[in-house]
């Protein structure tokens, strides 16, 4: 997890993640944000996608991954950098519904990608900073392999 240092989500903890460059497949720049945050080489399995809208508008998405790890990896945290605090934490303080310094619909989205085969979009609806409705259906990735 990223303890973000900047906006959107300062001092909250997010997955790490960032914007597809031009040219670029999502699988591609998945690999590179990776590398560049946490310095780890990962082979990133397309596990769906989250798409929000704010106040019925400023519609946005982005495609979840996951990854395996060799456990006997040489990391040691937490790890500060310029993009936050990085730290390793358990799934069950990520997914606990009290826990307020997640990034709020983490827990929402995150159980299908390690429990279910299947892949979903994951809608979530905000007025201003709240999450005020979840919804998700299943998916399938069309044509963003690269
Ligand atoms: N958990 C979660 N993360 C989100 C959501 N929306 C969203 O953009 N993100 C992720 C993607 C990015 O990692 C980060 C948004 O920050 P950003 O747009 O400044 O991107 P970044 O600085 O991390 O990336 P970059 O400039 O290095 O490319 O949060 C969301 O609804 N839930």
């Amino acid at each position: 997890m990223l303890n973000r240092a900047k906006a959107p989500w300062q001092g909250m903890w997010n997955g790490i993640g960032g914007k597809i460059d031009p040219g670029e497949s999502p699988d591609t720049s998945m690999k590179r944000e990776i590398a560049e945050e946490a310095g780890l080489n990962i082979e990133p399995v397309l596990r769906g996608c989250v798409t929000w809208n704010v106040d019925h508008a400023r519609y946005g998405g982005m495609y979840v991954y996951t990854a395996e790890l060799d456990s006997d990896i040489p990391y040691i945290t937490p790890k500060q950098n310029d993009e936050g605090i990085l730290d390793w934490k358990p799934i069950n303080w990520v997914l606990d519904p009290e826990n307020l310094g997640i990034v709020s619909n983490i827990p929402k989205f995150l159980p299908a990608l390690f429990e279910e085969q299947d892949m979903y979009e994951h809608h979530c609806v905000y007025q201003g900073n709240q999450l005020v409705d979840y919804v998700r259906k299943q998916w399938a990735p069309n044509l963003i392999k690269g």
